[in-house]
């Protein structure tokens, strides 16, 4: 399958972020308008629409001075690949990864997904494309997860719920085959999620971003909490599910310089704000 590998499947180019001006009258506006078009996006979206109105203070300049977040950073992520991204605390790292995910506006650059569907363009544009369908592509699994009031099976069947997932079915099988993988039955199911350790919740958060196939999975320190034997489940059923299809790829940010990047075809460094590529 050579012919698969290696492909562009993200590319974006010359991003520039800058806090405070980077929310402005019209990309609140784009985001109100995008969210109304998609009647329901993730509720993550929408509490992010609302800070935006709550926080901007549309026609004024901003009470805080410019500060430059992300330098024109250019990059491709191939498939079938894993590429790491470290760098100091605070140096963009996080930031580039809600950029690329559809969380944060960018002040200008260019975002593109592949797209092998029948659509006449070769690529999604991030600045074209709704919210909620670039996220169903293009997955950010954050640090902390979130979950719900429930069990396990509630949180991950309540994606479903949403307009986004309502023609997609849940598979059952397909979770019970991945918890087999990590040492679980299926009456894990059955958990209350106040009750899962860091790890565990880690892992239900895991098993909810990928049960939607995205191409892209963008992870910000997935293992930073966990011991070292959960970070070995976690990092296995990432890379089983990397390799399952030749149309994904990984962005994996870490500090975790030793057992990580040995893992990794690539590696990407940031230093305020300016991205660089190993050769
Ligand atoms: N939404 C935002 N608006 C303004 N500034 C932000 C925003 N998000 C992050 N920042 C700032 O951008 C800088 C980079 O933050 P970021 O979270 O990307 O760092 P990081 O490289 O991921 O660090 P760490 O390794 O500690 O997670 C920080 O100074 C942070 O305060």
């Amino acid at each position: 399958m050579s012919i698969d590998t290696d492909r562009v499947l993200l590319e974006f180019d010359n991003l520039w972020v800058h806090s405070q001006r980077t929310i402005n009258a019209q990309s609140i506006k784009n985001s109100k308008e995008a969210s109304n078009k998609i009647s329901m996006p993730y509720s993550i979206y929408q509490k992010w629409a609302s800070k935006l109105t709550a926080d901007a203070s549309l026609d004024k300049e901003p009470s805080t001075p410019d500060r430059t977040l992300i330098s024109g950073a250019s990059g491709t992520l191939l498939s079938g690949q894993v590429t790491v991204l470290t760098g100091a605390s605070g140096s963009g790292k996080s930031v580039l990864l809600r950029i690329l995910a559809g969380l944060l506006p960018m002040s200008s650059g260019t975002v593109r997904l592949r797209n092998d569907g029948k659509l006449s363009s070769d690529y999604y544009d991030i600045h074209k494309t709704a919210p909620v369908l670039w996220r169903q592509q293009v997955a950010l699994l954050a640090q902390h997860p979130q979950l719900l009031d429930g069990s396990v099976l509630e949180n991950l069947q309540m994606p479903y719920q949403l307009h986004a997932h309502q023609s997609q079915t849940f598979d059952r099988d397909w979770h019970i085959a991945q918890l087999e993988h990590l040492d679980r039955s299926a009456d894990f199911l059955q958990q209350d999620a106040k009750h899962l350790s860091g790890g565990e919740r880690q892992l239900v958060n895991t098993l909810r971003l990928l049960q939607f196939n995205p191409k892209v999975l963008l992870l910000d320190e997935p293992t930073a909490a966990l011991d070292i034997d959960t970070s070995t489940q976690l990092v296995n059923l990432l890379f089983n599910w990397l390799h399952a299809d030749a149309q994904r790829t990984l962005l994996w940010v870490t500090h975790d310089t030793k057992d990580i990047m040995p893992l990794a075809n690539r590696h990407w460094h940031m230093q305020a704000g300016v991205l660089t590529a190993d050769s």
